[in-house]
């Protein structure tokens, strides 16, 4: 636990008076104050994360994580775990759904292998393999504590290289056939809710898989006993080596001091093992979307956020999340381009007490 330990000592909140210039700056800009709503909300963030009143965030990556699942050998998923790695050679060569969006908002994408089953090869994966992949939960711990630490490290370790090549914002991305089964154990495990609230449908499974699913993890959880109280047991013992590894990207983005855009379900999950590690990285964090996966609002709500966008997709990736990217683009341009009231020669409110 040591470094992680390190990690997380070094995670501090966000800096007041950052933020407080921010306001005073939205505030003179010819609109009527918080006109701009979530948009004011992000460059308030931003300023106090990176202690700047307009940063240069030009430079944008989504880290996809990639890892298989023991668990798909109890049939949870609606497709077969070969897709995983079939999915991760399409990242490498730019053909899948977050190339597009990724390129569209100027973001580059890595991807990582954490642990797919067999032996990948490309010049452009960043190979980190802890395993090849998890062993099955429903039978046995997913990991041991000692490679869900190994996994983490990998997440912090992968920000610590993308900050030194001058990335200043992350988005978190992943790829794993069988992932929303342990994310929703996660989901169970940490806030008690009921099974049938946190298992959802992944990639379009029917109702009696649906049904088969929410056994699945009931008897993952009865075999394992994760601790509610020490999110580091629920990651090993029911969770996956590409969750951990984004709970390792969370943490790291915060002691880097850079915003961390969190994607859907599986991100979410891995957002509140984070949040539970240490609750001041949730102020780093900027919740991109609400997925269709019915347990992700759950997870938002246990940490207090609220999501940017509604646009009903579940494909995960870092979809929504880089999506949310133009978002972030949109809020730094208001707040580097607008007049202000008296540059403009605009008049103010008339009465002083206008919120
Ligand atoms: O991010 C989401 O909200 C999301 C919701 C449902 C499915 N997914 C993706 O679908 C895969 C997991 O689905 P499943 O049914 O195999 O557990 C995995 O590769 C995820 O990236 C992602
Ligand atoms: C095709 C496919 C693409 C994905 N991307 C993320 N999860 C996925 C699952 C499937 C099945």
């Amino acid at each position: 636990m040591h470094q992680l330990n390190q990690v997380i000592q070094e995670i501090k909140p966000l800096n007041e008076n950052a933020i407080l210039k921010t306001l005073n700056h939205l505030n003179q800009l010819t609109k009527p104050p918080g006109s701009l709503g979530r948009l004011e909300d992000l460059a308030k963030q931003i300023s106090g994360i990176s202690h700047e009143t307009v940063p240069d965030l030009s430079k944008k990556a989504v880290v996809v994580m990639a890892a298989d699942h023991g668990v798909c050998e109890e049939g949870i998923s609606a497709f077969p775990q070969e897709v995983t790695p079939q999915m991760v050679y399409n990242f490498l060569n730019s053909g899948a759904a977050i190339n597009v969006l990724a390129r569209q908002a100027n973001a580059e994408v890595f991807c990582v292998d954490i642990g797919v089953k067999g032996k990948l090869d490309h010049p452009n994966l960043i190979q980190k393999k802890v395993k090849p992949g998890t062993d099955n939960m429903a039978k046995q711990a997913a990991m041991s504590i000692d490679e869900a630490l190994q996994a983490v490290l990998v997440g912090v370790e992968v920000v610590e290289e993308l900050v030194e090549k001058g990335y200043k914002v992350v988005a978190t991305g992943e790829m794993g056939i069988g992932n929303t089964t342990a994310s929703a154990a996660i989901l169970t495990a940490l806030t008690s809710l009921e099974i049938e609230h946190a298992v959802g449908r992944g990639t379009g499974i029917n109702d009696e898989m649906w049904k088969h699913k929410q056994n699945v993890v009931k008897s993952a959880l009865e075999i394992n006993q994760p601790n509610p109280k020490n999110a580091l047991d629920v990651l090993a013992k029911v969770g996956g080596l590409e969750i951990a590894g984004l709970v390792g990207v969370i943490l790291g983005a915060a002691k880097a001091r850079i915003p961390v855009v969190i994607d859907g379900f599986i991100s979410s999950a891995a957002a509140l093992v984070a949040y539970k590690l240490c609750s001041t990285s949730v102020q780093f964090m900027i919740p991109s979307h609400l997925s269709q996966e019915h347990g992700h609002q759950f997870m938002l709500q246990e940490m207090g956020l609220t999501p940017m966008l509604h646009l009903d997709m579940r494909l995960g990736e870092g979809t929504g999340a880089a999506l949310c990217f133009q978002l972030i683009d949109a809020s730094l341009n208001i707040m580097s381009e607008m007049a202000t009231f008296e540059s403009a020669g605009v008049s103010g409110a008339t009465e002083e007490e206008v919120e």
